[in-house]
């Protein structure tokens, strides 16, 4: 950290640096950020949701009208229901109309939702523009906007159509999530809690330590949550950028939290569904006889400070097996479920069995 509280943690691929996160406290640094970025003669369009605009597109507008040739901005409603082929047929027409070509950028500036839709539009305009990514919620600063994985859900199916697809660079102001829904905040927790349970017990037990100090989003906490998964997503997404082997441990608790999403409709924020499935897997590793119960119980009791539920009721468990069958791990017929060796190290097995998971379900339901 400099002393305009201002990180920059470079994402390699290959040992070659690729792009950069800035991770800071306002947007001060973004005209240096975007230096090199050769924006002086093109064009960009701000992509952000209903509820961001009002709070933030103003003021990056302004920051990016002054040093590109023109900036347009294209909003569209808030939520999960519309990352959709339908939302991103109209950001293809909007940039269509305007004159958008191969030298121009699109500014994703918002949560996973806006980030997804607009890096896969990216990827697919003209078979490829440059974009940035501009995290606005907890979720999307520690997960979503590093590592390159964009798409939309497809029939209700989550991330059904996608692209890897690198952005530019990755723009993180810790202060925007002072604005942040309390149900928003809680759903980020369960992807930062993920990241310690799979790949680092000392980021665990300090989140556990530290639980009061974050619930109470104090800025040198915030920080730290943030920074500390950063480095976790992009040492995992480094080692293996397209999910060929080990960045699939980054699905810990998605395997059935994506299911449970879909179930519910998307009633259920991202990360609440997350911390469900995290319960569920832990719970099969716990009978596995790879975590104690008494870890069990610490990981739910964890979940639960920060709002997120360790039990689910009114769903229905053949459909939720049935949408899991679908799952992006899949493998000729297997699926590819993460479990946890202990706390900190998540690893990939292809042996847990419908029986397996009917019952980590039973348990989430209460029934166990
Ligand atoms: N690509 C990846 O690697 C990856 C990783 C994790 C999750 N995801 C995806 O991310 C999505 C979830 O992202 P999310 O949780 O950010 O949801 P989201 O984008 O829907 O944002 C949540 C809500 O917060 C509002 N919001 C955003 N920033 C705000 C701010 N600073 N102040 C006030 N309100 C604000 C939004 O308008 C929205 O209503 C899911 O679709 C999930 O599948 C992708
Ligand atoms: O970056 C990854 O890899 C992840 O799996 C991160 C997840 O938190 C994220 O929800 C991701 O979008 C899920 O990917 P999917 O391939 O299962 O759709
Ligand atoms: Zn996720």
């Amino acid at each position: 950290m400099t002393a305009n509280n201002t990180e920059k943690l470079v994402v390699c691929q290959d040992k070659e640096p690729v792009y950069s996160i800035w991770l800071t406290d306002s947007f001060r640094a973004l005209p240096d950020a975007l230096d090199g970025l050769f924006l002086t003669d093109r064009k960009v369009c701000i992509v952000t949701d209903s509820n961001v605009a009002g709070l933030y597109l103003d003021e990056i507008k302004a920051v990016y009208a002054k040093l590109a040739a023109k900036a347009v901005s294209f909003v569209f409603p808030a939520g999960e229901e519309n990352k959709t082929l339908d939302t991103v047929k109209k950001l293809y027409e909007f940039l269509i109309r305007e004159s958008f070509d191969r030298n121009d950028l699109l500014i994703a500036l918002g949560g996973g939702v806006v980030g997804d839709l607009t890096g896969y539009t990216a990827a697919t305009y003209l078979r490829g523009i440059r974009f940035i990514q501009m995290p606005t919620t907890l979720l999307s600063q520690v997960d979503s906007s590093i590592g390159g994985k964009t798409g939309v859900d497809f029939d209700s199916y989550k991330n059904m159509v996608g692209a890897f697809y690198m952005p530019k660079l990755v723009y993180i102001n810790v202060s925007v999530l002072k604005s942040l829904p309390a149900g928003q905040f809680s759903s980020g927790m369960g992807e930062v809690i993920k990241h310690g349970c799979i790949r680092s017990e000392n980021y665990y037990r300090w989140l556990s330590d530290h639980r009061e100090d974050i619930g109470r989003r104090e800025a040198a906490a915030l920080m730290e949550v943030v920074r500390g998964s950063c480095l976790i997503k992009r040492a995992v997404v480094e080692e293996d950028p397209t999910e060929k082997g080990v960045r699939a441990i980054l699905n810990f608790g998605h395997t059935l939290g994506h299911a449970i999403e879909k179930e519910m409709n998307f009633t259920m924020s991202h990360g609440a569904c997350v911390g469900a499935g995290c319960t569920a897997a832990a719970w099969i590793s716990m009978k596995r006889g790879l975590i104690s119960a008494e870890e069990l119980s610490h990981l739910e009791e964890l979940l639960r400070f920060f709002d997120l539920p360790t039990r689910v009721s009114g769903f229905s468990p053949e459909r939720i097996l049935e949408a899991a069958r679908h799952d992006k791990k899949m493998d000729s017929g297997v699926i590819r479920f993460i479990l946890l060796k202990r706390i900190g190290e998540a690893y990939i097995d292809k042996t847990v069995t419908a029986r397996e998971m009917e019952g980590a379900l039973s348990y989430l339901s209460g029934n166990v």
